[in-house]
């Protein structure tokens, strides 16, 4: 099997004295799609915000790509090949949908490259192309997510961090969005991503994770994840 592209050893994680990851470990390969699932509160988020930078590991490393990123800043994660799509989106509300897609290319040269990875989010969310022009903040919820993902995709990523990608979000958009994950997917991307739904967090991914109360209690496969005793009976009620 291939060498992990991320991998997040003994993570503890704590906001002032109160610790809220307890020796995490995760991993994601080449290529995968991860779901991170568990409770509110349980660690989900700052699971993904560590990852980026975005909150501080007290100890334990975290690896990518063969390199220890656990003190890089978050704003040199992007050129290294890690992109976080933020839950409830963050968009420039008052700025166009062409712009808040370009800011995420903020770091490439402006010319040719950005141009074609324009061309490439396009493709994937043609609705964008479209709506160009239109005020972010104007949009839908499932829009501004479209935005939010394609803004994250325009750095190149190799891996995308995506937080509650369905929250408050219809069923029909959900579906929209999974179908993005899976083609953002097929393109090379690996996705980690955190959700409170069995069957949307692992429908889709090749490998999950349950969190509770800050640790890892179950990881397996999606399919091993579905089938599990324990989810079954806390989540499924079966
Ligand atoms: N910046 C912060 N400062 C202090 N405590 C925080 C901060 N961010 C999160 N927490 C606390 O850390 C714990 C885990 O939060 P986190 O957001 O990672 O959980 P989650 O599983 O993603 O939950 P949710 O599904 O509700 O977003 C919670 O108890 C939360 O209140």
């Amino acid at each position: 099997m291939s060498e992990p592209l991320l991998t997040v050893e003994n993570l503890n994680v704590l906001y002032g004295d109160y610790q809220v990851l307890w020796d995490v470990s995760m991993q994601a390969r080449a290529g995968e799609i991860v779901a991170v699932l568990g409770p509110n509160g349980s660690g989900k988020s700052t699971v993904l915000k560590a990852i980026m930078g975005l909150a501080p590991a007290k100890s334990g490393r975290i690896m990518f790509e063969g390199r220890d990123i656990t003190r890089v800043p978050t704003h040199e994660m992007v050129a290294l090949g890690i992109s976080m799509v933020l839950e409830r989106r963050r968009l420039f509300s008052a700025m166009t949908v062409r712009e808040n897609v370009l800011l995420g290319a903020y770091h490439r040269s402006a010319g040719k490259e950005a141009k074609s990875r324009l061309e490439w989010v396009e493709d994937l969310f043609p609705i964008l192309a479209e709506r160009r022009d239109q005020i972010a903040g104007r949009m839908s919820g499932g829009e501004q997510q479209m935005v939010a993902i394609a803004r994250s995709l325009m750095s190149k990523p190799r891996l995308l961090l995506m937080d509650e990608p369905y929250l408050g979000l219809s069923p029909r958009i959900v579906k929209q969005i999974a179908g993005i994950i899976q083609r953002i997917n097929q393109d090379g991307v690996a996705v980690i991503f955190n959700e409170q739904n069995v069957q949307l967090s692992f429908g889709l991914s090749n490998h999950g994770y349950l969190l509770e109360g800050g640790r890892v209690v179950l990881s397996g496969t999606g399919q091993e994840m579905i089938g599990s005793d324990v989810i079954r009976r806390v989540y499924l009620g079966v």
